[in-house]
């Protein structure tokens, strides 16, 4: 297993995330627990932000919330100064409440709803990313309400094929997300955008997918959009401000994940527009990024109580531990792989091929196939490794399982950051209603 971060084997053989023994987080906690590790959730954001001030002062580096929002995130993210993007009212709602400054927030998504951007125009948020031509009209006739102008940047389909997994590769023509370059719908948005009274058009944005490997890809991208910022000048005669180049940075899941250095994409990217500007005679946009996983995808693990060990002779070993894909559900999802250890017996060499179950009712609650662990009795402490990003923010309650609590360890202290979820919470919205509290009633 990879060791992340502060990631440590203690004397007492337990794995140790930010000075903090998990063993005695997942007593004191409980199980299943996310641990993040703070230290590393801060080093990632430097490394975007000190790249961009090395290569390329006139950036911004804007966290994707959709990848892990809470309060206590928004808050990390903006003590490092840094944007935030939003996708919904929900984490607009939770980034507003964590104090994040309004400015700073860059409003995304294919389908915001009149109710979602009433709500960003009433806080004034920094940018809208609008998605479609439905979407102008409406931010448009909103803003004229309103008597403002809304700041926008246009989502665009560069057309690039980012060798990811099918359901996360954004950037395609045939896309939900963005007008393609292309066919010209681009084009006719940036028009469009720029005769509306109450839009401000400042720039471009493009997002090719996620857990992407080859920098080329970003390299391919950065030059389409800045051939489009080309096309967009000469057909219009404006020179977009901003250029957004989404996130999409792969990090280690298991053995073969190859991720290139954070320092290394910003020294392409912004090598790539520069010098496309300087042929172009273009002045220099501001360049955006919006990274998510490759901020919090390592620095985050998740701790489980191991239950039920079951033999099938000649067959397979099923250790079920005590969450699954109510709190991952991306094995189930995308086959994604995952590796693990025993929290409590780093230092005992694996010695038995075994699967991890999750405790759903469905045979594909299953978290990892075939990993090899020590003996494994019930009591012990899994620790599954990068788990930070896209699982809490994609846990569900499936099952009626609680969600669990979320911890930041930083200098051998962890705090709570989100409570687990109670029985009580689980009913808190749930209506019976009167007639069918009243037995004769319900049978007429
Ligand atoms: C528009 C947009 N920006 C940023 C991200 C963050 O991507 P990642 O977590 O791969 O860095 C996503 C998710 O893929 C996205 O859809
Ligand atoms: N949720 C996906 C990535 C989706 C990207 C969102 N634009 C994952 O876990 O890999």
């Amino acid at each position: 297993m990879n060791l992340h971060g502060t990631m440590r084997i203690n004397q007492a053989g337990h794995l140790e995330i930010g000075g903090c023994d998990t063993v005695e987080l997942a007593r004191q906690f409980g199980t299943p627990l996310y641990v993040m590790d703070e230290a590393l959730l801060r080093e990632n954001c430097r490394a975007y932000v000190e790249s961009f001030q090395k290569h390329y002062p006139n950036a911004e580096v804007i966290y994707a919330s959709k990848v892990f929002s809470t309060m206590a995130m928004c808050r990390l993210v903006a003590e490092e100064g840094m944007g935030l993007d939003v996708v919904s009212g929900g984490e607009l709602y939770t980034a507003l409440a964590s104090g994040f400054p309004a400015n700073r927030i860059y409003f995304h998504g294919n389908n915001k709803s009149p109710e979602e951007l009433e709500m960003a125009l009433e806080a004034r948020v920094g940018r809208y990313v609008v998605d479609n031509f439905s979407e102008l009209d409406l931010l448009n006739e909103l803003a004229r309400q309103r008597k403002t102008k809304a700041k926008i940047l246009i989502r665009v389909s560069p057309g690039i094929d980012a060798h990811t997994h099918h359901y996360i590769k954004t950037g395609m023509i045939d896309s939900k997300f963005g007008l393609a370059i292309a066919n010209g719908q681009a084009l006719m948005g940036a028009e469009k955008a720029l005769g509306m009274k109450n839009l401000e058009f400042k720039g471009i944005h493009c997002h090719i997918g996620s857990q992407i490997f080859d920098l080329n890809s970003y390299k391919e991208a950065a030059a389409t959009m800045m051939a489009f910022v080309k096309e967009i000048k000469t057909k219009t005669g404006y020179a977009c401000e901003e250029l957004n180049l989404g996130g999409g940075l792969g990090i280690y899941y298991t053995e073969g994940d190859s991720p290139q250095p954070i320092g290394e994409l910003v020294a392409l990217m912004t090598k790539t527009v520069r010098e496309a500007a300087t042929a172009n005679n273009l002045p220099l946009p501001k360049i955006i990024v919006e990274p998510g996983r490759s901020i919090v995808g390592e620095a985050g693990v998740t701790l489980y109580t191991v239950g039920s060990v079951k033999d099938i002779p000649g067959i397979r070993k099923y250790v079920a531990v005590d969450g699954g894909m109510t709190d991952n559900p991306r094995p189930a999802l995308y086959q994604a792989k995952y590796e693990a250890a025993l929290a409590n017996k780093m230092n005992v060499p694996g010695e038995e091929t075994v699967s991890i179950a999750g405790k759903c009712c469905e045979s594909g609650d299953m978290l990892i196939w075939d990993i090899e662990l020590p003996p494994t009795v019930p009591g012990d402490i899994l620790v599954v490794t990068s788990t930070g990003a896209y699982n809490y923010s994609m846990a569900s309650n499936y099952n009626r399982n609680r969600r669990p609590a979320v911890v930041f360890a930083c200098g051998g202290k962890a705090e709570l950051v989100v409570r687990r979820e109670s029985y009580e919470d689980l009913i808190r919205n749930d209506l019976v209603p009167e007639r069918m509290q009243n037995k004769v009633a319900c049978l007429a």
